[in-house]
């Protein structure tokens, strides 16, 4: 009899014990019974004496024989558990595929094959008059067909006659995956000879393949950085080890894979939230066993197996994507970070615009630092300026002498770019006559006006209803829009300049499977001259034919509640700025402002990111903040408000400590949701290790507080914003 852990998959923070006859290794699935129900867990450990062996219960059954967590996965479990506080059975069931959680199995499913039965000129000769028959069972004579393609070309009624007559035979068998399959391949196609600054970044890269070393690779957008990651991993992948490459956005799948497999000839296994079940396990597979030499996905990629690891690249590690804002709340850059440090390989985090975060550590020295300063093949730096609207005429937000120089460049035959931060027509409804705003009573906000939809939405809780035609208040008929969304820009775009194509992208007309794609594609076939749209536009893509980037309103940003709204102003400017000019058209960029003045703008506009952002640095290190604090937020909602605060003002009581200091319980900026008020209470210390240990200390009794089962609570470490 043996006895082990097993981590289950409920909110307790703690593994249970079974017994069992065999013993299963670490990181192996078994269903077990827990309380009234059947549940899959996974083992973590061996227990050599348990307290009460004859209380313990037995595995109900041992679901595979080799890991489903390697070693390395494993103990990055552990580690999340433990840095994120979270319980490691939910843990383990986040990392796994969906359909691994559910018990199936994790080797490949069966594929059918078909062979010719004995006797292929006999039964040849009796098929003379069956054409299609004849022709079926000839596909068959020189080697067995798969099922799946042999339906491509015959339809069942065929299969089925010839399998009636014995002449064909079907098998079963599970599809052999290939270890380093891509070697048979691989060959790498045409590239551009680097610049000085792209063969240093690569050959440091390349130099350290080997070990953990983790690398900023900082270069301005349209630098080549990716052309960098393409010739670091030229060798790596030579050596027959797999590279996982991390991306922000599905929309950014589908160019950077062509890009990938063209250049080496070879499969790439993709990973991305619009992927079934099963597809996403069948990536899975391939990686862990070896097949795929490149991965490329989005945050929860980060958990792919790979038998023969080589690199990790974190693409934009910037994103807002990476952090998973619900259950368990990682961020898939750190993670990679220790990630390939476990594995003991290279990780290259790339971006334009470098978080704080991952600055300060390239700065300190942590991670090695490498620049791209210059645009690649001779494009030119995109010119920033600011235009003051302040007592200016606006139309649809946008101001007279913005729209004449709009004018010149669509004159040239060039396309412009209006960034606008709101999807929809306007952000409000308000009768001009007694001045009632239409708000979602759920989150108390205003409703933003969709016309296409003809209805009004919450951008909160997705709540909508239909446009009033009266006023519901006072009963006039005097509803008016106030402020402007990317639907208004259009509408006015299209009278103000008749006959230019014009394309709105924002996440409500790219629904759908590859809209987005198309779109892009489009674009850069120019279809269209004006670009109107949301932070989409701003992320990664190449528009060698737009010259002009305008953002119609930046002001919201400048004046934020939240300590990190103007680095991610900064980052989304910069990145914007990067779409235009990209070949050999030089590019602008205005930003319309009611404070010219600003000191982040004029820093942005006349020096760059990159000296913004470490002011900006400096400013956080003065200030006490991360990256230089460390932070972890408790969140509390409730219907009722006066519980989702009490909770939190009783949670302060249970966290007291000298070294971490305790900032609330404070509004969240978003105050009200989905009928739920929103409260948060924040823990900020120099040490790291001492919020960790007193929020593990205190979860305990925070879990058991009365209060606790009557709100909706949720811990947050190194949260990246308080909405
Ligand atoms: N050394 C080079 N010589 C010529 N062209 C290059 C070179 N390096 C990159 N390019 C080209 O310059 C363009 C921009 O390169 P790339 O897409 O790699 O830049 P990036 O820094 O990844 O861009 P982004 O700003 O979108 O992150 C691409 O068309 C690429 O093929
Ligand atoms: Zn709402």
């Amino acid at each position: 009899m043996h006895f082990v852990e097993v981590a289950v998959p409920v909110p307790l923070r703690q593994t249970f014990t079974y017994s069992c006859d065999i013993l299963p290794e670490p990181g192996c699935r078994v269903s077990i019974s827990f309380g009234p129900r059947n549940l899959v867990g996974v083992v973590t450990g061996e227990l050599t004496a348990p307290e009460n062996p004859d209380k313990i219960k037995a595995i109900d059954k041992i679901i595979d024989d080799t890991p489903v967590l390697d070693r390395v996965l494993l103990k990055l479990c552990h580690w999340l558990s433990q840095y994120y506080l979270h319980p490691i059975g939910e843990v383990i069931h986040t990392v796994l595929p969906v359909l691994l959680r559910k018990g199936e199995s994790a080797s490949p499913v069966d594929e059918v094959w078909w062979h010719a039965a004995d006797n292929i000129d006999e039964n040849l000769a009796a098929l003379k008059r069956a054409k299609r028959q004849y022709a079926c069972l000839e596909a068959l004579v020189d080697e067995p067909v798969r099922e799946g393609d042999l339906k491509n070309t015959f339809p069942s009624t065929i299969i089925n006659a010839l399998e009636e007559k014995g002449f064909i035979r079907q098998e079963s068998k599970p599809p052999p995956l290939r270890p380093k399959m891509w070697l048979d391949y691989f060959d790498v196609a045409k590239k551009p000879l680097p610049d000085k600054e792209q063969a240093v970044a690569i050959s440091t890269i390349v130099q350290s393949r080997s070990r953990f070393a983790p690398y900023l690779l900082e270069g301005v957008t349209g630098s080549g950085k990716t052309e960098v990651y393409l010739q670091a991993i030229e060798d790596v992948l030579a050596e027959g080890r797999q590279v996982l490459i991390l991306v922000p956005e599905i929309g950014l799948t589908p160019q950077t894979v062509s890009r990938f497999a063209s250049r080496f000839g070879i499969d790439i296994g993709i990973l991305h939230s619009q992927l079934n079940d099963k597809d996403r396990l069948s990536v899975w597979q391939r990686a862990r066993a070896g097949e795929l030499g490149v991965i490329i996905g989005t945050r929860s990629a980060i958990f792919t197996p790979m038998k023969f690891p080589g690199m990790i690249i974190v693409d934009e590690e910037h994103d807002d994507s990476y952090k998973q804002q619900d259950g368990l709340r990682y961020h898939a850059r750190d993670l990679a970070v220790m990630r390939a440090h476990t594995e003991n390989i290279p990780l290259v985090l790339g971006t334009a615009t470098p978080s704080l975060e991952t600055l300060n550590n390239a700065l300190t020295k942590r991670y090695g630092h490498l620049q791209l300063t210059k645009r690649a093949g001779g494009a030119s730096k995109t010119h920033q300026q600011v235009l003051d609207v302040r007592d200016q005429r606006l139309q649809f937000g946008i101001a007279d002498g913005m729209l004449s120089i709009m004018r010149q460049h669509l004159s040239m035959g060039n396309q412009v770019l209006v960034f606008v931060n709101r999807r929809g027509y306007a952000p409000a409804l308000i009768c001009h006559h007694c001045g009632h705003s239409y708000d979602c009573r759920r989150c108390e906000r205003p409703y933003t006006v969709h016309r296409t939809q003809q209805r009004l939405q919450c951008h909160h809780c997705g709540g909508a209803r239909p446009i009033p035609r009266q006023c519901e208040h006072c009963g006039e008929n005097k509803l008016i829009t106030a402020g402007v969304g990317t639907e208004q820009i259009e509408d006015g775009l299209a009278k103000m300049f008749p006959g230019v194509k014009q394309i709105r992208i924002d996440s409500d007309s790219v629904r759908g499977k590859d809209k987005l794609q198309r779109s892009l594609d489009d674009i850069n076939a120019q279809k269209y001259q004006l670009l109107i749209g949301t932070q989409i536009l701003s992320k990664g893509h190449h528009f060698p034919h737009v010259t002009l980037v305008v953002v119609l309103d930046c002001d919201g940003a400048l004046f934020s509640a939240d300590f990190r709204a103007s680095e991610k102003l900064a980052q989304l400017v910069t990145q914007l700025a990067g779409r235009a000019g990209r070949a050999s058209k030089p590019g602008e960029m205005w930003l319309q402002t009611h404070n010219p003045g600003h000191p982040l703008l004029q820093d942005l506009v006349h020096n760059g990111y990159a000296h913004f952002a470490r002011q900006a640095l400096d400013e956080r290190k003065l200030s006490w903040m991360p990256p230089f604090q460390s932070q972890a937020v408790i969140r509390s909602e409730a219907t009722n408000g006066e519980l989702a605060w009490e909770f939190l003002e009783q949670v302060r009581t249970l966290l007291q400590s000298e070294v971490v200091r305790l900032n609330g319980p404070l509004p969240c900026l978003i105050e009200k949701r989905q009928g739920r008020y929103r409260f948060m209470l924040v823990l900020q210390s120099a040490q790291r290790k001492a919020i960790n240990d007193l929020l593990r200390r205190a979860l305990p009794n925070i879990t058991s507080l009365p209060t606790a089962s009557k709100v909706r609570w949720s811990l947050d470490v190194d949260p990246s914003d308080f909405s």
